[in-house]
């Protein structure tokens, strides 16, 4: 749950209730042009004449209800920002993903917000975050429509198990080959040890923005998941760093180490209830596994591993049927 009012730091708990009244007013006073186009979304940007001179940034968090650390590192820098709005050098899309679950301290509340942005929904249409998307996607296409060609999404995550990169960001394939460098080095910056190239949606936000709207979009997991207003911020004290010097267009530092490259082999989609994983859904990420390992079964099905070696990422059996229950991954670098 978030906590009860008066024992979080305020700004986070304005983030956390997605309550952007006072960072709107002080962006206003400035002179910005300030919306709210749906509940916990909030855009500021400069007035229409210089528009598509800056690049336009959209910064996502608690997508996921319980990943509750980048939704305090984005508090703290919009809260700064907003005492010095002149500082702001870009187009700011701020989204608070699935206020309802982060608000009972859960991954959702009916079904998983980052499955849902791709036409086909399938069984999750009826869903209540089904709505939640689809405001998501109107302010999202509204915010870029008119923007020029730096666009950015960082739709940012806290992972469930522990990794063997703490910090890992999954980056679609299609992003334009100069954005997509921009973005690397961006996260090498960010301090985050290991990309995924994926060239699949499985429904994700970040994927959608980099289909449909040309931005350089990332899902990036910044940690372990945490409790509201507990969370060690010193684990994402890079990526704050990063992501606050890019908000203000200051230069990149340029001596960032570089993340390791990995690329995606499969998406293990659960079929059926049948569904049992050949480990436990507390195995870290980027497990190795060997050439004709097991990895999964679901009635008939045996999924085994094709490559001499594949890495297991969010192994999870619980999810819906038709969804991700793990990604397999090799090395690309
Ligand atoms: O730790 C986990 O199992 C889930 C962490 C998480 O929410 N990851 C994202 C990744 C999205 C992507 O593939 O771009 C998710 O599963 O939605
Ligand atoms: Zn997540």
């Amino acid at each position: 749950m978030v906590q009860a009012a008066g024992a979080l730091p305020e700004a986070v708990r304005r983030l956390a209730e997605a309550d952007f009244d006072d960072v709107a007013r002080s962006f206003t006073g400035a002179g910005f042009d300030v919306a709210q186009p749906a509940d916990g979304i909030l855009t500021i940007r400069r007035n229409a004449t210089v528009r598509g001179e800056r690049p336009a940034v959209l910064v996502s968090v608690g997508v996921h209800g319980d990943e509750t650390g980048p939704i305090e590192l984005t508090a703290y820098l919009l809260d700064a920002l907003s005492r010095e709005p002149q500082a702001l050098a870009v187009d700011l899309m701020v989204c608070v993903g699935n206020i309802g679950a982060i608000r009972a301290g859960k991954r959702f509340i009916d079904a998983d917000l980052n499955r849902m942005f791709r036409v086909e929904r399938g069984a999750l249409s009826g869903t209540a975050e089904a709505a939640r998307a689809d405001a998501m996607v109107a302010a999202t296409a509204a915010f870029f429509d008119g923007t020029g060609p730096q666009r950015w999404h960082l739709d940012l995550h806290t992972a469930i198990r522990p990794s063997v990169y703490p910090t890992f960001a999954i980056v679609p394939d299609l992003i334009e080959a100069g954005a997509r460098r921009a973005l690397v080095d961006w996260l090498g910056e960010a301090g985050i040890g290991a990309i995924i190239m994926n060239p699949e949606s499985v429904g994700t936000y970040s994927y959608y923005s980099a289909e449909h709207h040309g931005a350089a979009g990332t899902t990036v997991e910044l940690g372990r998941i945490g409790t509201l207003g507990q969370n060690d911020l010193s684990q994402f004290a890079a990526a704050s760093h990063a992501l606050d010097r890019l908000l203000r267009g200051m230069p990149a530092p340029g001596t960032a180490s570089q993340p390791h490259v990995y690329k995606v082999a499969r998406n293990i989609i659960k079929l059926s209830d049948a569904f049992t994983m050949a480990f436990g859904k507390d195995t870290q990420n980027f497990t190795p596994l060997r050439k004709g390992d097991e990895i999964a079964r679901d009635g008939d099905t045996v999924y085994t591993v094709q490559h001499d070696e594949e890495l297991v990422v969010f192994p999870n059996p619980d999810v819906r049927i038709g969804l991700r229950a793990g990604l397999m991954i090799t090395r690309a670098d």
